[in-house]
Protein backbone atom coordinates (compact mmCIF):
# COMPACT_ATOMS: atom_id res chain seq x y z
CA UNK A 1 0.00 0.00 0.00
CA UNK A 2 1.17 3.36 -0.46
CA UNK A 3 -0.26 4.90 2.42
CA UNK A 4 2.70 4.94 4.73
CA UNK A 5 1.12 6.30 7.53
CA UNK A 6 1.24 4.00 10.70
CA UNK A 7 -2.02 5.48 12.68
CA UNK A 8 -4.76 3.47 12.70
CA UNK A 9 -7.28 3.49 9.77
CA UNK A 10 -10.64 5.32 10.85
CA UNK A 11 -13.81 3.44 10.39
CA UNK A 12 -16.61 5.47 10.66
CA UNK A 13 -19.73 3.42 12.08
CA UNK A 14 -22.97 4.05 13.00
CA UNK A 15 -24.12 2.90 16.56
CA UNK A 16 -26.46 0.53 16.10
CA UNK A 17 -25.56 -3.08 17.03
CA UNK A 18 -26.21 -4.48 12.85
CA UNK A 19 -23.91 -1.34 12.06
CA UNK A 20 -21.84 -2.18 14.76
CA UNK A 21 -21.62 -5.92 13.96
CA UNK A 22 -20.74 -5.10 9.90
CA UNK A 23 -18.37 -2.73 10.82
CA UNK A 24 -16.79 -4.60 12.51
CA UNK A 25 -16.58 -7.49 10.09
CA UNK A 26 -15.41 -5.27 7.81
CA UNK A 27 -12.70 -3.63 10.20
CA UNK A 28 -11.51 -7.06 10.85
CA UNK A 29 -10.72 -8.14 7.48
CA UNK A 30 -8.87 -4.65 6.37
CA UNK A 31 -6.38 -5.39 9.65
CA UNK A 32 -5.34 -8.62 7.96
CA UNK A 33 -5.23 -7.14 4.40
CA UNK A 34 -3.12 -4.33 5.61
CA UNK A 35 -1.84 -5.10 8.82
CA UNK A 36 -3.03 -2.07 10.21
CA UNK A 37 -5.01 -1.35 13.30
CA UNK A 38 -8.59 -0.45 12.17
CA UNK A 39 -10.68 2.12 14.95
CA UNK A 40 -13.56 2.26 15.35
CA UNK A 41 -15.58 5.62 15.32
CA UNK A 42 -19.35 6.19 16.07
CA UNK A 43 -21.47 8.60 14.34
CA UNK A 44 -24.94 9.16 15.12
CA UNK A 45 -27.15 9.87 11.54
CA UNK A 46 -30.60 11.27 11.65
CA UNK A 47 -32.18 8.12 11.04
CA UNK A 48 -30.87 7.02 14.32
CA UNK A 49 -32.37 9.67 16.31
CA UNK A 50 -35.56 10.88 14.73
CA UNK A 51 -39.02 9.04 15.33
CA UNK A 52 -40.67 9.60 12.32
CA UNK A 53 -41.21 6.82 9.70
CA UNK A 54 -38.23 6.72 7.32
CA UNK A 55 -40.60 8.05 4.25
CA UNK A 56 -41.05 10.80 5.88
CA UNK A 57 -37.59 11.52 6.33
CA UNK A 58 -36.86 10.99 3.07
CA UNK A 59 -35.81 7.20 2.76
CA UNK A 60 -33.32 5.02 4.30
CA UNK A 61 -30.45 8.26 3.14
CA UNK A 62 -30.89 9.30 6.37
CA UNK A 63 -28.80 6.63 7.85
CA UNK A 64 -26.33 7.07 5.02
CA UNK A 65 -25.04 11.43 5.14
CA UNK A 66 -24.00 11.96 8.14
CA UNK A 67 -20.88 8.88 7.67
CA UNK A 68 -20.85 10.33 4.16
CA UNK A 69 -20.40 13.94 5.88
CA UNK A 70 -17.25 12.50 8.12
CA UNK A 71 -15.88 10.69 4.73
CA UNK A 72 -15.98 14.39 2.94
CA UNK A 73 -14.74 16.26 6.13
CA UNK A 74 -11.61 13.53 6.02
CA UNK A 75 -12.69 12.32 9.98
CA UNK A 76 -12.77 8.92 9.02
CA UNK A 77 -10.89 6.97 6.30
CA UNK A 78 -13.95 4.64 5.31
CA UNK A 79 -17.62 3.79 5.95
CA UNK A 80 -19.37 0.72 5.52
CA UNK A 81 -23.12 0.83 4.62
CA UNK A 82 -25.94 -1.95 4.70
CA UNK A 83 -26.55 -1.09 0.44
CA UNK A 84 -30.01 -1.45 0.08
CA UNK A 85 -29.21 2.09 2.67
CA UNK A 86 -27.46 3.87 0.13
CA UNK A 87 -29.58 6.03 -2.28
CA UNK A 88 -29.14 5.30 -6.12
CA UNK A 89 -26.97 8.15 -7.05
CA UNK A 90 -23.55 7.61 -6.00
CA UNK A 91 -21.60 11.05 -4.81
CA UNK A 92 -18.94 11.87 -7.37
CA UNK A 93 -16.29 12.05 -4.23
CA UNK A 94 -16.95 9.11 -2.67
CA UNK A 95 -15.95 5.53 -4.09
CA UNK A 96 -17.41 2.41 -3.70
CA UNK A 97 -14.64 1.37 -3.54
CA UNK A 98 -15.57 -2.61 -2.37
CA UNK A 99 -18.95 -4.27 -2.31
CA UNK A 100 -18.28 -7.99 -0.53
CA UNK A 101 -19.69 -11.52 -0.99
CA UNK A 102 -23.51 -10.92 0.01
CA UNK A 103 -25.02 -12.57 2.58
CA UNK A 104 -28.81 -14.39 1.77
CA UNK A 105 -31.04 -11.75 0.42
CA UNK A 106 -34.20 -12.89 1.17
CA UNK A 107 -36.53 -12.10 3.54
CA UNK A 108 -38.22 -13.27 6.79
CA UNK A 109 -41.17 -13.73 9.01
CA UNK A 110 -40.79 -13.79 12.85
CA UNK A 111 -43.68 -15.06 13.97
CA UNK A 112 -45.77 -15.99 17.46
CA UNK A 113 -45.56 -19.98 18.05
CA UNK A 114 -43.29 -21.00 15.20
CA UNK A 115 -46.74 -19.66 12.65
CA UNK A 116 -45.95 -18.80 8.88
CA UNK A 117 -47.37 -17.26 6.57
CA UNK A 118 -49.85 -19.44 5.56
CA UNK A 119 -50.82 -20.67 8.92
CA UNK A 120 -51.27 -17.02 10.55
CA UNK A 121 -54.45 -16.69 11.64
CA UNK A 122 -57.39 -14.76 9.70
CA UNK A 123 -56.58 -10.79 10.25
CA UNK A 124 -53.29 -11.67 11.51
CA UNK A 125 -51.20 -8.08 12.22
CA UNK A 126 -47.75 -8.12 10.68
CA UNK A 127 -45.67 -5.28 11.40
CA UNK A 128 -43.36 -3.37 9.05
CA UNK A 129 -42.92 -0.19 7.70
CA UNK A 130 -41.80 -0.54 4.34
CA UNK A 131 -44.31 -0.40 1.44
CA UNK A 132 -42.44 -2.50 -0.89
CA UNK A 133 -43.21 -5.22 1.90
CA UNK A 134 -46.70 -4.20 2.58
CA UNK A 135 -47.25 -4.40 -1.01
CA UNK A 136 -45.79 -7.71 -1.14
CA UNK A 137 -47.42 -9.13 1.54
CA UNK A 138 -50.79 -8.18 0.85
CA UNK A 139 -50.84 -9.22 -2.74
CA UNK A 140 -50.02 -12.96 -1.14
CA UNK A 141 -52.23 -12.64 1.34
CA UNK A 142 -54.95 -11.71 -1.83
CA UNK A 143 -54.04 -14.69 -3.42
CA UNK A 144 -54.05 -17.04 -0.25
CA UNK A 145 -57.90 -15.14 0.16
CA UNK A 146 -56.87 -14.25 4.24
CA UNK A 147 -56.73 -11.09 5.20
CA UNK A 148 -53.90 -9.48 6.69
CA UNK A 149 -52.98 -5.92 8.63
CA UNK A 150 -49.99 -4.42 7.65
CA UNK A 151 -48.78 -2.29 10.66
CA UNK A 152 -46.04 0.19 10.64
CA UNK A 153 -43.47 -0.21 12.72
CA UNK A 154 -40.20 1.06 13.15
CA UNK A 155 -37.07 0.78 15.26
CA UNK A 156 -33.75 -1.54 15.07
CA UNK A 157 -33.48 -5.23 15.18
CA UNK A 158 -34.15 -5.95 18.33
CA UNK A 159 -37.17 -3.39 18.70
CA UNK A 160 -38.87 -4.59 16.30
CA UNK A 161 -38.77 -8.78 17.20
CA UNK A 162 -40.11 -7.52 20.59
CA UNK A 163 -43.64 -6.72 19.02
CA UNK A 164 -43.90 -10.21 18.80
CA UNK A 165 -42.55 -11.25 21.70
CA UNK A 166 -44.44 -8.81 23.93
CA UNK A 167 -47.48 -9.90 21.87
CA UNK A 168 -48.59 -6.72 20.53
CA UNK A 169 -48.19 -8.36 16.58
CA UNK A 170 -48.29 -11.64 15.24
CA UNK A 171 -45.22 -11.38 13.26
CA UNK A 172 -42.52 -9.22 11.84
CA UNK A 173 -41.11 -9.06 8.45
CA UNK A 174 -36.95 -8.35 8.67
CA UNK A 175 -33.81 -9.08 6.45
CA UNK A 176 -32.13 -12.54 7.11
CA UNK A 177 -28.92 -10.91 6.66
CA UNK A 178 -29.15 -8.27 9.22
CA UNK A 179 -30.23 -11.31 11.54
CA UNK A 180 -28.02 -13.40 10.44
CA UNK A 181 -25.39 -10.46 11.41
CA UNK A 182 -26.31 -10.11 15.17
CA UNK A 183 -26.89 -13.14 15.41
CA UNK A 184 -30.44 -14.06 15.67
CA UNK A 185 -31.23 -16.22 12.79
CA UNK A 186 -32.17 -18.69 15.42
CA UNK A 187 -36.04 -17.17 15.52
CA UNK A 188 -36.88 -17.01 11.87
CA UNK A 189 -39.96 -18.55 11.31
CA UNK A 190 -39.85 -18.37 7.72
CA UNK A 191 -37.73 -17.59 4.91
CA UNK A 192 -39.77 -15.94 2.41
CA UNK A 193 -39.04 -17.06 -1.31
CA UNK A 194 -38.49 -14.49 -3.46
CA UNK A 195 -41.06 -15.61 -6.16
CA UNK A 196 -43.62 -14.48 -2.90
CA UNK A 197 -41.07 -11.14 -1.49
CA UNK A 198 -38.50 -9.81 -3.90
CA UNK A 199 -36.19 -8.11 -1.57
CA UNK A 200 -35.15 -4.80 -1.24
CA UNK A 201 -32.36 -3.84 -4.15
CA UNK A 202 -29.22 -4.83 -2.93
CA UNK A 203 -30.21 -5.97 0.43
CA UNK A 204 -27.97 -8.72 2.02
CA UNK A 205 -24.44 -6.67 0.76
CA UNK A 206 -22.57 -4.42 1.99
CA UNK A 207 -21.22 -1.52 0.50
CA UNK A 208 -17.39 -0.16 1.91
CA UNK A 209 -16.90 3.51 0.50
CA UNK A 210 -13.91 5.89 0.60
CA UNK A 211 -12.86 9.19 -0.66
CA UNK A 212 -12.16 9.58 -4.06
CA UNK A 213 -9.11 11.25 -3.64
CA UNK A 214 -7.31 8.23 -0.98
CA UNK A 215 -6.75 6.09 -4.08
CA UNK A 216 -4.44 3.83 -2.01
CA UNK A 217 -6.93 2.66 0.66
CA UNK A 218 -9.67 2.57 -2.46
CA UNK A 219 -7.53 -0.09 -4.31
CA UNK A 220 -6.73 -1.54 -1.00
CA UNK A 221 -10.19 -1.94 -0.04
CA UNK A 222 -11.10 -3.39 -3.59
CA UNK A 223 -9.32 -6.80 -2.66
CA UNK A 224 -12.67 -7.29 -0.99
CA UNK A 225 -15.02 -6.63 -3.87
CA UNK A 226 -16.84 -9.75 -5.00
CA UNK A 227 -17.82 -9.00 -8.96
CA UNK A 228 -20.77 -11.08 -8.81
CA UNK A 229 -22.44 -9.69 -6.17
CA UNK A 230 -20.96 -5.81 -7.70
CA UNK A 231 -23.29 -6.92 -10.87
CA UNK A 232 -26.34 -8.48 -9.53
CA UNK A 233 -26.55 -5.55 -7.20
CA UNK A 234 -25.56 -3.18 -9.84
CA UNK A 235 -28.41 -4.25 -11.80
CA UNK A 236 -31.12 -4.07 -8.80
CA UNK A 237 -29.96 -0.04 -8.01
CA UNK A 238 -29.99 0.63 -11.77
CA UNK A 239 -33.72 -1.01 -12.05
CA UNK A 240 -34.76 1.19 -8.79
CA UNK A 241 -33.00 4.18 -10.25
CA UNK A 242 -34.53 3.87 -13.64
CA UNK A 243 -38.00 3.86 -12.22
CA UNK A 244 -37.11 6.94 -10.52
CA UNK A 245 -38.12 5.74 -7.26
CA UNK A 246 -37.01 6.63 -3.98
CA UNK A 247 -35.63 4.41 -1.69
CA UNK A 248 -38.48 3.62 0.71
CA UNK A 249 -40.75 2.96 -2.39
CA UNK A 250 -42.41 -0.06 -2.93
CA UNK A 251 -39.48 -1.21 -5.40
CA UNK A 252 -38.12 -4.80 -4.62
CA UNK A 253 -35.69 -6.68 -7.27
CA UNK A 254 -33.28 -9.59 -6.99
CA UNK A 255 -30.47 -10.53 -9.49
CA UNK A 256 -29.51 -14.05 -9.14
CA UNK A 257 -26.71 -15.93 -11.13
CA UNK A 258 -28.15 -19.06 -13.32
CA UNK A 259 -26.13 -22.74 -12.82
CA UNK A 260 -25.91 -25.27 -15.10
CA UNK A 261 -23.60 -27.72 -13.61
CA UNK A 262 -21.49 -25.50 -11.52
CA UNK A 263 -20.87 -23.55 -14.13
CA UNK A 264 -22.43 -20.16 -14.29
CA UNK A 265 -24.52 -19.44 -17.67
CA UNK A 266 -26.78 -16.41 -17.08
CA UNK A 267 -27.71 -14.34 -14.67
CA UNK A 268 -31.82 -13.23 -13.63
CA UNK A 269 -33.25 -10.02 -13.22
CA UNK A 270 -36.70 -9.65 -11.35
CA UNK A 271 -38.70 -6.60 -10.15
CA UNK A 272 -41.50 -5.67 -8.23
CA UNK A 273 -43.54 -2.68 -8.07
CA UNK A 274 -46.92 -2.17 -6.51
CA UNK A 275 -49.57 -0.56 -4.36
CA UNK A 276 -49.30 -0.93 -0.88
CA UNK A 277 -52.53 -2.79 -0.76
CA UNK A 278 -51.39 -5.24 -2.85
CA UNK A 279 -54.41 -4.92 -5.12
CA UNK A 280 -51.82 -4.53 -8.35
CA UNK A 281 -48.43 -5.73 -9.11
CA UNK A 282 -46.10 -5.65 -11.90
CA UNK A 283 -43.60 -8.20 -11.55
CA UNK A 284 -41.62 -8.95 -14.66
CA UNK A 285 -37.73 -10.39 -15.30
CA UNK A 286 -35.15 -11.27 -17.65
CA UNK A 287 -32.89 -13.41 -18.18
CA UNK A 288 -29.35 -12.13 -19.92
CA UNK A 289 -25.57 -13.05 -20.21
CA UNK A 290 -23.60 -11.94 -16.76
CA UNK A 291 -22.49 -8.44 -17.22
CA UNK A 292 -19.30 -7.95 -17.63
CA UNK A 293 -18.91 -4.81 -16.93
CA UNK A 294 -20.72 -1.74 -14.53
CA UNK A 295 -22.19 -0.52 -17.78
CA UNK A 296 -23.50 -3.98 -19.24
CA UNK A 297 -25.34 -4.33 -15.61
CA UNK A 298 -26.89 -1.05 -15.63
CA UNK A 299 -28.49 -1.10 -18.56
CA UNK A 300 -29.89 -4.77 -17.69
CA UNK A 301 -31.62 -3.09 -15.07
CA UNK A 302 -32.62 0.05 -17.24
CA UNK A 303 -34.54 -2.86 -19.69
CA UNK A 304 -36.35 -4.37 -17.09
CA UNK A 305 -37.51 -0.68 -15.79
CA UNK A 306 -38.80 -0.12 -19.74
CA UNK A 307 -40.47 -3.27 -19.68
CA UNK A 308 -42.28 -2.35 -16.37
CA UNK A 309 -43.37 0.99 -17.10
CA UNK A 310 -44.34 -0.59 -20.43
CA UNK A 311 -47.00 -2.50 -17.87
CA UNK A 312 -47.59 0.51 -15.96
CA UNK A 313 -45.22 0.53 -12.93
CA UNK A 314 -45.22 4.06 -13.00
CA UNK A 315 -48.56 4.89 -11.87
CA UNK A 316 -47.85 2.60 -9.32
CA UNK A 317 -45.56 5.05 -7.34
CA UNK A 318 -47.22 7.54 -6.87
CA UNK A 319 -47.40 6.09 -3.24
CA UNK A 320 -43.13 6.58 -2.23
CA UNK A 321 -44.51 10.14 -0.25
CA UNK A 322 -46.55 7.78 2.36
N1 LIG B 1 -33.61 -0.57 6.49
C1 LIG B 1 -32.86 -1.04 7.61
C2 LIG B 1 -31.94 -2.14 7.25
N2 LIG B 1 -30.88 -1.92 6.44
C3 LIG B 1 -30.25 -3.12 6.25
C4 LIG B 1 -30.93 -4.10 6.94
C5 LIG B 1 -30.59 -5.51 6.99
C6 LIG B 1 -29.30 -5.93 6.37
C7 LIG B 1 -29.29 -5.94 4.87
O1 LIG B 1 -30.33 -6.01 4.21
O2 LIG B 1 -28.17 -5.90 4.34
C8 LIG B 1 -32.00 -3.48 7.61
C9 LIG B 1 -32.97 -4.12 8.51
C10 LIG B 1 -34.09 -4.88 7.81
O3 LIG B 1 -34.56 -4.48 6.74
O4 LIG B 1 -34.53 -5.88 8.38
Amino acid sequence: MNDTSSRPLRLGTRRSKLAMAQSGQVAQAVQQLTGRPVELVEITTYGDVSRESLAQIGGTGVFVSALRDALLAGEIDFAVHSLKDLPTKQPEELALAAIPPREDPRDVLIARDGLTFETLPEGARIGTGSPRRMAQLNAWARELGKNIETVPIRGNIDTRIGFVTKGELDAVVLAAAGLSRIGRSAEVSQFLEPDAVLPAPGQGALAIECAMTNAPLAATLAELDDPYTRVAVTAERSLLAALEAGCSAPVGALADLLVDEQVVTEMRLRGVVGTTDGKTLVQLSITGPVPSSSEEAVAMGRDLAAAMLDKGAAGLMGERAL
